[in-house]
C-alpha cells in the first residue's frame, strides 16, 4: 500500500504560501485553461495518428509539458502554434526513436498510455516519474501487457515505477484481462495503444475487465477520442472491448481541445457559495468530460445551474451572510477529482455530509482521504475517514489556518473555497498547481470579492 506524501518543502521559484482572506461574495466568467484529460490523449492520439493533426486549445501545464517533451524525446514531431494552446503533431503510427529514458513528473495521464504505447511497440524505455509518481501503482497494467507477451521490468518495488521496458514477443491469444478496480487509466492505456497490438500480432485485440471498474466517463472519453481519430472500438458493455485486426489511427486534421471540467468545478463551487453568477466557458452541455455532472451536484445542494453548449454557469446562497447549502451523501466514483471539490464545500452544509465509493483518492496526487480529513479538521471541522469514503460535519466555530496541499494541485485549489467561513486562510505551497492550472490563484483572485 502507498503512504501519504507528506507536506513538501514550495515548488522552486513560487512563493511558500499565499494568503486568502475571508471572501463573501464572488461573481464573473472564467474562459478555462484545456482539459488535461483531452489534452494528453489527443497528444497520444495524433503521435501514433498517419498525419499531421491541428490540436487546439491544449492545456499548458506539467502534466502536458511532460506528455509533449516525451514525445518529443521518441522522435515525434511537435511543431507550437503562433497561438497559446496551438500545435502541430505529425504521426506516422509509430516512434521513430527506439531507446530513450523517459521523465513523466506526477502525469498518470501521461505515465500509463506511454508504458501501453512503448510495450507494444518495443524497444528500450526506461520510465521514471517524480518520488510519489514511484508510489503510484501500475502494477495491474503491467500484467495486463505481459499477457499479451510485452518486456518490462521493474527497476524498484514490484508493481511501482520506475519501468523498463524492452521488445516482447507480442501475440494474439486469449483476451487480454485487466483489473479497473485502482485505477480506469490502465483499460484507457490498453486501448490507446490498441491499434499497436494489433499491427504487432495481426489479430483482433480483445480486452476484458476483471472485476470492478472505477471513474467510467474517462474510459468513455477515451473511445469518443479514438472513434475521432478513425478507431472505433466493440464493447460489450463494460466487460469487454475489441479493437479489429488492421486498426489504425488517421489524423482528423483539427481538434479543438474542450475546458477542463474539472478546473471548472472550483469555479461553479464559488458562484454556489459566493452569491454568483459565476460562468464558465469552453465546456458545456455537450462536453465529453465525466465531472461536467458535478454541476448536477451543485443543484443537488441547492445551486442554481444554467447551461449553455460551451459554458455553465452557477449561482447560490451567499453562506459567508448565513446561507447554507444541502448536506449529501454521494457515491463519487464517477467523478474522483471534482469530488474534492464537494468535500470542501461541505464546509457549508446545513448538516453531515458523506461521500462514498472514493478508495481511489488513496493512490492519487498523494492519499487524498488522509490529506482531505487532516485538513478540513483544522478549520474545525468533524471528519471521520474510512478506507473508501468520508464523512463532513462543518465547524461549530470556523478556525484559520494554514493548510498544508501535500503537492497535490486539487489540494490547493479546492481549499481556496474554505474562505467563505469568515476567515483567512493560508494556502502552502501553492505553486503545486503547475500540474494542471499554473495561474489558478491568480483566476481566483479575479472572482472573489473581501
Ligand atoms: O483517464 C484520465 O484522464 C483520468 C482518470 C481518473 O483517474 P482514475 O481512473 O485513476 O480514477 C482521474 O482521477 C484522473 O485525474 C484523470
Ligand atoms: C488524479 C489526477 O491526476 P493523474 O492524471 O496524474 O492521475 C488528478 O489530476 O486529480
Amino acid at each position: 500500500m502507498t503512504r501519504p506524501t507528506m507536506q513538501t518543502a514550495a515548488k522552486p521559484g513560487h512563493p511558500p504560501h499565499i494568503d486568502l482572506p475571508a471572501a463573501r461574495s464572488a461573481r464573473g466568467s472564467v474562459a478555462l485553461p484545456g482539459s488535461k484529460s483531452i489534452s494528453n490523449r489527443v497528444l497520444l492520439l495524433a503521435a501514433l495518428a498517419g498525419g499531421a493533426t491541428q490540436l487546439e486549445g491544449l492545456l499548458d501545464s506539467d502534466d502536458t509539458r511532460v506528455m509533449l517533451a516525451a514525445l518529443r524525446a521518441l522522435g515525434v514531431q511537435v511543431v507550437d502554434g503562433a497561438d497559446d494552446g496551438q500545435a502541430e503533431v505529425t504521426g506516422s503510427g509509430r516512434f521513430p526513436v527506439r531507446r530513450a529514458d523517459l521523465f513523466l513528473g506526477n502525469a498518470g495521464t501521461a505515465f500509463r498510455p506511454l508504458t501501453a504505447a512503448l510495450a507494444m511497440m518495443g524497444g528500450d524505455y526506461r520510465l521514471s516519474g517524480v518520488p510519489r509518481m514511484h508510489e503510484r501503482p501500475i502494477g495491474d497494467l503491467v500484467d495486463a501487457l505481459r499477457m499479451l507477451g510485452a518486456r518490462i521490468d521493474y527497476e524498484g518495488q514490484p508493481g511501482y515505477p520506475p519501468l523498463r521496458i524492452g521488445t516482447g514477443r507480442l501475440a494474439a491469444g486469449a483476451p487480454v484481462r485487466v483489473k479497473g478496480s485502482v485505477s480506469s487509466q490502465f483499460l484507457t492505456a490498453l486501448l490507446l495503444a490498441a491499434p499497436l497490438a494489433t499491427a504487432a500480432t495481426g489479430a483482433d485485440f480483445v480486452i476484458d475487465v476483471d472485476g470492478d471498474l472505477i471513474s467510467k466517463p474517462y474510459v468513455d472519453m477515451t473511445l469518443n477520442l479514438m472513434a475521432r481519430f478513425g478507431v472505433a472500438v466493440a464493447r460489450e458493455g463494460w466487460r469487454r472491448f475489441a479493437v479489429p485486426a488492421g486498426a489504425a489511427y488517421r489524423s482528423p486534421g483539427r481538434i479543438l481541445v474542450e475546458g477542463d471540467a474539472s478546473s471548472a468545478s472550483y469555479f461553479l463551487a464559488l458562484g454556489a457559495i459566493g452569491g454568483g453568477p459565476v460562468r464558465v466557458t469552453g465546456v458545456g452541455r455537450d462536453s465529453i468530460q465525466g465531472d461536467v455532472a458535478f454541476a448536477q451536484t451543485l443543484q443537488e445542494m441547492g445551486a442554481r445551474i444554467g447551461y449553455g453548449p460551451d459554458w455553465i454557469e452557477a449561482s447560490g446562497p451567499r453562506v459567508a451572510d448565513g446561507g447554507r447549502l444541502r448536506a449529501f451523501d454521494a457515491d463519487f466514483n464517477l467523478i474522483p477529482d471534482a469530488a474534492m471539490t464537494a468535500a470542501v464545500l461541505a464546509l457549508y452544509a446545513d448538516g453531515p455530509c458523506r461521500l462514498r465509493n472514493i478508495g481511489s483518492w488513496r493512490v492519487k496526487e498523494t492519499d487524498r482521504i488522509h490529506a482531505m480529513q487532516t485538513e478540513l479538521q483544522k478549520l474545525g471541522a468533524d471528519v471521520a475517514a474510512t478506507a473508501d469514503s468520508l464523512v463532513v460535519t462543518p465547524p461549530v466555530r470556523w478556525r484559520p489556518a494554514a493548510i498544508g496541499t501535500w503537492d497535490d494541485h486539487r489540494m490547493a485549489m479546492c481549499f481556496s473555497l474554505a474562505t467563505f467561513g469568515g476567515v483567512g486562510v493560508r494556502i502552502l505551497d501553492p505553486g503545486c498547481v503547475s500540474k494542471t492550472f499554473p495561474s489558478y490563484f491568480d483566476v481566483y483572485a479575479g472572482l472573489v470579492q473581501a
